[in-house]
């Protein structure tokens, strides 16, 4: 695949593919402080769930690197008081969390500054091969879904770029072109930030794969008309009982899914479940700024002064998912076989 990694650690700083630039700009930000980490997540430097994950796990890489004291206790505290800081850059994919979580319990089990500094860069890099590994077990197992000629849609960009590589939902496209399977996407453009036109369009361009620019409103008119025989996206946060936010639009699609008897699914790796979370209501749901929804590339498209509501996810319902695929397998959406997962 040529498509460019997101995030990378290079000489002591991250160097992060600048995802708001693309497709026409490719341009790399060199990160050396946690400010700027937590600014590249906030403003979508960097986005999609894993991603933002790996790169909040060097954030905690760096702040240990750039702390300058020798006493154990003070460098613990201060890392401590970034990964904090870390967390509160994007309340919904609980990956971030899940990441910083892992990065915390190494600092905890770390007894000199020395070993500290080298444990948290050793499990940054971690998390980030394992998300690879892990990818491309969701793409081998998503790719059981579909035949070849299959018409599939998806909304946002849940591709290599918002992961360590090859994606979630779309692993399997890729692992298709390597094995001649051909299979057409349809991408949905996914307003207001159009990761779905800017992102998802380029990886499969990249890659050589059918791909079908549509508008979100397209997307009921395209099931009919195009025979779509299948729907996969991401997931920020799947809730112990299969209830699973994603990027704005989703919940729509799930429910034109149904209407079609079309199969909608699910892709996420173990580390978007969230099984502290019961149900989809209690999943954190991001507000952006409305200057998303009425600015497009800059140029004000919509009445000074109107009234603007920005939420970035929304949930499908367990019961609107076909079935999940994980690295471990594709799951109903019940409780059951989530509380199996991680059993
Ligand atoms: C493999 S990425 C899965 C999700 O994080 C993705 O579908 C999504 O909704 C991303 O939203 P974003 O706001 O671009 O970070």
């Amino acid at each position: 695949m040529t498509i460019p990694q997101s995030v990378s650690w290079e000489n002591h700083t991250i160097r992060l593919l600048d995802q708001r630039k693309l497709p026409h700009v490719t341009e790399y930000l060199t990160l050396g402080t946690v400010e700027s980490v937590f600014e590249a997540i906030k403003s979508l430097a960097v986005r999609g769930a894993p991603a933002i994950g790996i790169a909040a796990a060097f954030g905690v890489a760096l702040s240990a690197l750039t702390c300058k004291t020798e006493d154990v206790h003070e460098l613990k505290e201060q890392v401590f008081m970034d990964s904090g800081y870390l967390s509160q850059s994007r309340p919904t994919a609980v990956n971030l969390f899940w990441a910083l979580n892992r990065m915390n319990e190494v600092v905890v089990r770390s007894n000199t500054a020395q070993s500290l500094r080298e444990n948290v860069l050793a499990e940054a890099l971690t998390i980030q091969k394992e998300d690879a590994e892990v990818c491309r077990s969701i793409g081998e197992h998503a790719l059981t879904l579909f035949q070849n000629g299959d018409r599939v849609m998806t909304i946002c960009n849940a591709g290599s770029i918002a992961t360590a590589k090859y994606g979630t939902a779309l692993a399997p496209f890729f692992l298709a072109k390597e094995r001649g399977i051909h299979l057409s996407v349809f991408a949905c453009e996914t307003r207001p930030v159009f990761q779905g036109a800017r992102l998802t369009t380029w990886e499969l361009m990249q890659a050589d794969i059918d791909v079908t620019l549509i508008t979100d409103s397209m997307a009921a008119h395209t099931m009919k008309m195009k025979q779509i025989s299948a729907v996969i996206t991401g997931a920020d946060r799947i809730a112990a009982n299969g209830d699973s936010a994603n990027k704005i639009g989703t919940f729509g699609l799930a429910v034109l899914a149904k209407s079609f008897g079309i199969p909608f699914y699910i892709a996420a790796p173990l580390s978007t479940f969230d099984l502290d979370t019961p149900n989809g209501d209690a999943i954190p749901i991001e507000e952006r700024d409305p200057s998303e929804i009425t600015h497009v590339n800059g140029v004000n498209i919509a009445p000074d002064g109107v009234n603007v509501f920005n939420p970035a996810f929304d949930v499908a319902p367990a019961d609107l998912i076909t079935g999940i695929v994980t690295e471990k397998g594709i799951i109903k959406p019940d409780k059951a076989s989530i509380a199996a997962l991680f059993a």
